[in-house]
């Protein structure tokens, strides 16, 4: 039998082997501290790696990309890792071929949508004894076809020449819409749509985040609920390496996908290719469309142009097409990239991307803290649109509101602001066409000249003036570039202009020049 001795120490004592131990508890007891002390260990390792992270981090540049939704934050943080991590970009390429898929077939199916109504509104007109020889009569607006109400405007418009091969299209593309509930579902949240808040009797705030700041006590630090931005499971980072691992992103695990699901999907697709084909060069289809004023080829995610490339059964996505693709960020996605280039080669670069329609907002807060530069994006080909969450707010007054309340958080004072006024391209094409015109949303705009140049110069200005009356001290200054993000060579020459800004300027406040 073993003798312990313990002077005095009441803790060694409740912790000590009991007196009587045999040889086998006493061998377990030892197995069971082994393993006891590996798992601490373990935890030691841990704990040291995540401070040699946290300060790496605080040395590393810090951005935040910021902007409403469909601004193009995503769309310029894809152009840093093409620019600067190429390998990781290339790693996760293919799995872009799902969201690809996705943002096909829903073109497919909104374009069918518009035609069952078309056809059913032209069908239903023609029963009337009044327009069995006459052109259909369509209210002024292009939307509602069938209002008699008193009070109205009318204008006659010939009818679409439908005929049996429409009905057919419909019939043969209908089990498109089963795939793309089954395709969101594997998606997750970045598939769904946004909130619909139109309905709400109050305007929500463009930057609720405002209001979290204001509440915020001023000693202390806001601290980021880390976990669950950062870590969050429905950034698009973490759907993508889903979809590449073949699970799905819901978190219903009822709503799993079957195996061979996706194979499914590139079998369908493959077989309606000639069929989306022939519906999308389809001259009635277009006429429909026009009539409408509705351009696909001018909205997000837009693939119609290529479906016989896309719905090959070998298809693997492009690098544009990547840029292309459509999905919603939801939460907060952090991402690093290593400057490989010039004299700040080696520097690590945190880059936050968030979320943009208004309900998302206010979780940008936490990401304030300890930012060195914004890099804003204004969309302002959108002059004429409204908010896909909320249809009464105009696109543009709603990115001047957020840049307002960036420009007077007291968090950001010391911080670099970068705006992109973005989607130049589009810009261009709307100009050209001259459908709407920028005097009727912005009264002020006082050019003889309506061009790309003159309309950024505008808002440029305007978005200038309203940083210039921040409260911020020293004044800041403005770096505003025009760019088509989706335009990787373009933007790449703005990257590297972006870098050296932010480098430099994060070396200033940081008394290194
Ligand atoms: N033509 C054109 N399309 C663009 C441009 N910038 C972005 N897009 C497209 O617009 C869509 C939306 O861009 P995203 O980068 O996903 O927008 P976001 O700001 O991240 O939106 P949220 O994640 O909802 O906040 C994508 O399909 C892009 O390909 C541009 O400059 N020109
Ligand atoms: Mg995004």
């Amino acid at each position: 039998m073993v003798t312990y001795h313990f002077p005095n120490d009441p803790f060694a004592i409740l912790l000590a082997p009991p007196l009587d131990e045999t040889p086998e508890q006493r061998k377990a007891r030892e197995a069971e501290e082994d393993a006891a002390r590996k798992v601490s260990l373990r935890i030691d390792e841990e704990l040291k790696a995540e401070k040699a992270a946290a300060k790496k981090k605080k040395n590393g540049v810090k951005v935040l990309v910021l902007g409403q939704s469909e601004s193009g934050k995503s769309t310029t943080i894809k152009n840093f890792q093409l620019a600067y991590t190429y390998q990781a970009w290339l790693d996760e390429r293919a799995s872009w071929r799902t969201v690809i898929y996705l943002n096909l077939i829903r073109s497919v199916n909104h374009i069918l949508e518009i035609l069952t109504l078309e056809m059913t509104n032209q069908d239903s007109l023609s029963h009337q004894p009044t327009s069995a020889h006459s052109p259909v009569c369509l209210r002024h607006s292009e939307e509602s076809e069938t209002d008699t109400s008193d009070g109205e405007t009318f204008v006659a418009r010939p009818p679409f020449a439908f005929t049996g091969k429409h009905k057919l299209l419909k019939l043969s593309l209908a089990p498109l819409r089963s795939v793309q509930k089954d395709l969101e579902v594997w998606i997750g949240a970045g598939a769904s749509k946004p909130q619909d808040l139109s309905t709400w009797y109050d305007y929500t705030d463009a930057a609720p985040f405002a209001e979290v700041e204001r509440l915020a006590p001023r000693t202390s630090n806001p601290r980021r609920p880390n976990e669950f931005f950062i870590r969050s499971n429905c950034g698009w980072k973490e759907t993508l390496n889903k979809l590449r691992s073949g699970l799905s992103t819901s978190p219903d695990h009822l709503q799993q996908p079957k195996k061979g699901k996706q194979d499914s999907v590139v079998e369908i697709l493959a077989g309606c290719s000639p069929n989306i084909k022939s519906l999308w060069t389809d001259e009635v289809v277009q006429a429909v469309l026009k009539r409408r004023n509705i351009r696909l080829e001018e909205s997000s995610g837009f693939f119609l142009d290529d479906v016989s490339r896309i719905a090959a059964r070998n298809y693997e996505p492009s690098d544009d097409d990547v840029l292309r693709a459509r999905l919603r960020t939801v939460g907060v996605q952090e991402y690093s990239f290593k400057i490989e280039k010039g004299s700040e080669i080696g520097r690590d670069w945190y880059m936050f991307d968030v979320g943009g329609v208004r309900t998302s907002r206010a979780a940008w807060f936490p990401f304030f803290e300890d930012c060195n530069a914004i890099i804003f994006l204004a969309p302002i080909s959108c002059f004429d649109e409204t908010l896909e969450e909320d249809h009464r707010i105009n696109r543009v007054k709603d990115s001047i509101l957020l840049w307002e309340a960036i420009c007077s958080s007291r968090l950001l004072s010391k911080v670099q602001f970068i705006l992109f006024l973005n989607k130049c391209d589009l810009l261009a094409a709307k100009l050209t066409r001259g459908t709407s015109k920028i005097q009727d949303y912005f009264p002020n705009f006082a050019s003889e000249q309506i061009d790309v140049k003159s309309v950024a110069a505008y808002f440029r200005d305007a978005f200038k003036s309203i940083l210039k009356n921040s409260t911020s001290s020293p004044p800041r200054q403005l770096f505003a570039h025009m760019t088509s993000v989706t335009n990787t060579k373009t933007t790449a020459a703005t990257l590297d202009a972006v870098r050296d800004t932010i480098v430099h300027n994060t070396l200033v406040s940081a008394h290194f020049i």
